[in-house]
């Protein structure tokens, strides 16, 4: 679903709403010009600054070292320094540091990927405050999965950002709801839950709440979830979605932008992009660790400090699914993730990829002796 879109000219911008603070302009180097990027086009950066938007091309800096590491090329939600060039015209001279970063493949430190980024290891948005989970109380047939949100939950510990699952499409669920939000709550301790209704209004005001001071957020979930709907709802109505800009080329053109850092009207801003709709399906990493911090927190009481909760004595992990105290499902699920993590992890770092191996191995091994062939 698209966003409804009225045009309009941008001619200036208060950069707070946009969320610069004292602390980003204290890292700002002298001589340049303050701007967030609001989309990547073609190796150059549509960026909005205080004096509206410009389309900048990258300059040597950002050249050198986007070509050692593609991590270090600007990506949406980036705050940059821009230089003004003599000819009147700026350019992007350097990515100021991110507080958070979403990132593909895993940051790659040899890579010669250069300015297509050549997968290995991408940033797809920057400086995100607010992750949003949005998993539907009902997809199609099927009940919230819970499976997915701690598998986005745990991206969303990993950007550095803050994760807040929203049960969306809420009105669909009437009866039970209170069971469900307990049982999301088990499967993401320590993150807020909220039920949403973008369509009845219920929850989207609270939503808004996790925006105020100029937050961004980006909403994660399935395809059919009610991002898009939530977003509209957010906006109290339509947002931009194209929009027409006066290029900063100063030849007075106007092209069609397709505005992936949206702000919305009552405060804050959402990142909306591709690759970040398709992010369940990226790395996952650390953050597995803390959407799974109970069970951590019962390994460490395990006899063994090496305990792989396969049936050792004294294992804290195995007594608590036999009480009932750990559904089967979220081991199963906390078993599952950090293979992948592990995985991922050997894919973008060569120097790790002979040790996965071996204990690939042991892997496939437990899972051929319990009876799995699939991970
Ligand atoms: N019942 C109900 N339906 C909703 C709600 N929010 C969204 N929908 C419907 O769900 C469908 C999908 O909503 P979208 O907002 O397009 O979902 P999306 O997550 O943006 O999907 P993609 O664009 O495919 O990623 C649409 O038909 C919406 O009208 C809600 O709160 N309740
Ligand atoms: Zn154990």
């Amino acid at each position: 679903m698209s966003f409804d879109l009225t045009s309009a000219d941008l001619t200036s911008f208060d950069l707070t709403l946009l969320g610069w603070s004292e602390l980003r302009a204290a890292e700002l180097p002298d001589g340049t010009v303050p701007a967030r990027v609001a989309r990547i086009d073609r190796g150059a950066a549509e960026v909005i600054a205080a004096d509206g938007q410009h389309h900048v091309k990258y300059g040597a800096r950002v050249r050198r070292a986007s070509s050692a590491d593609p991590v270090a090329l600007p990506c949406v939600g980036d705050w940059v320094a821009l230089k003004l060039l003599p000819e009147g015209r700026y350019e992007l001279d350097q990515v100021m540091p991110r507080t958070t970063a979403f990132i593909r493949g895993g940051v790659s430190r040899d890579s010669v990927g250069g300015l297509s980024g050549d997968g290995q290891g991408q940033v797809l948005a920057a400086n995100v405050d607010i992750v949003f989970v949005a998993e539907p109380s009902m997809h199609s047939t099927d009940f919230a999965d819970l499976g997915r949100i701690e598998r986005l939950v745990a991206l969303a510990w990993e950007s550095g950002g803050t994760p807040v699952v929203l049960i969306t499409k809420s009105d669909l669920f009437e009866q039970g709801l209170d069971d469900l939000l307990a049982d999301v709550r088990v499967a993401a301790p320590g993150v807020a839950v909220h039920a949403v209704s973008s369509l009845q209004g219920e929850g989207v005001e609270l939503a808004g709440h996790y925006l105020e001071g100029s937050r961004t957020a980006v909403i994660l979930g399935p395809s059919g979830a009610g991002k898009s709907t939530l977003v509209n709802a957010l906006a109290g109505g339509s947002v931009m979605e194209t929009q027409h800009v006066r290029a900063a080329d100063g030849r007075g053109r106007h092209t069609t932008v397709h505005r992936e850092l949206i702000p919305l009207p009552g405060g804050g801003l959402v990142i909306d992009t591709p690759g970040i709709r398709r992010i369940g399906l990226y790395d996952i990493g650390e953050g597995v660790d803390l959407v799974f911090s109970d069970i951590e927190a019962l390994a460490e009481r395990c006899r063994f400090g090496d305990c792989g909760h396969t049936g050792e004595p004294g294992c804290a992990v195995l007594d608590a699914l036999e009480s009932g105290e750990l559904p089967e499902r979220r081991l199963t699920s906390w078993r599952k993730l950090q293979r992948e993590a592990a995985w991922m992890a050997s894919r973008t770092d060569a120097r790790l990829r002979k040790e996965q191996q071996n204990k690939w191995k042991v892997i496939h091994k437990e899972m051929r002796r319990s009876g799995r062939n699939r991970p």
